[in-house]
């Protein structure tokens, strides 16, 4: 049976990116049995920790064996990272704007210059 995955009109307006982090906090709440999500929810923080590092090996490893304009290997990886990162952070209400706020917070700060002032 195919879960419901129409938009509702709160979504409609949103990235596919908020979408998918609001579909996944609904499956955090309800944790309907036939869904990867809830399978991977209940597993905790190990199962849900453990895919995220497989899929991020998948994408070195694209990363290593394919080479642009042929990039689609890659991409396919990619988003099977942020899928399960999408679902650990989901698990724990983290939204897609709190991320946003951090990296807005970050924005123009050199990584060099943050790494030297950490040290005084
Ligand atoms: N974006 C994704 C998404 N990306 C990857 N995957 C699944 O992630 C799994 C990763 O691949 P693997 O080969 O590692 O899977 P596996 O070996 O079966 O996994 P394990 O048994 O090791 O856990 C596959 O089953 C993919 O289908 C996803 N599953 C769901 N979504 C989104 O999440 C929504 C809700 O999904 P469900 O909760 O399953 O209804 C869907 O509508 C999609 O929008």
């Amino acid at each position: 049976m195919n879960l419901p995955n129409q938009l509702s009109p709160d979504d409609e307006g949103q990235d596919v990116l908020d979408r998918l982090m609001r579909q996944i906090q609904t499956r955090v709440q309800t944790l309907p049995p036939n869904s990867y999500t809830t399978k991977l929810v209940q597993g905790g923080v190990e199962k849900m920790g453990a895919k995220i590092t497989e899929e991020a090996a998948e994408v070195v490893d694209a990363a290593r064996t394919s080479s642009p304009p042929d990039n689609q290997h890659l991409i396919y990886e990619a988003c099977d990272v942020l899928y399960h990162l999408w679902v650990l952070l989901g698990s724990r209400g983290i939204s897609v704007d709190d991320l946003r706020q951090e990296l807005k917070r970050r924005e123009g700060t050199s990584g060099l210059e943050e790494k030297a002032q950490r040290g005084s």
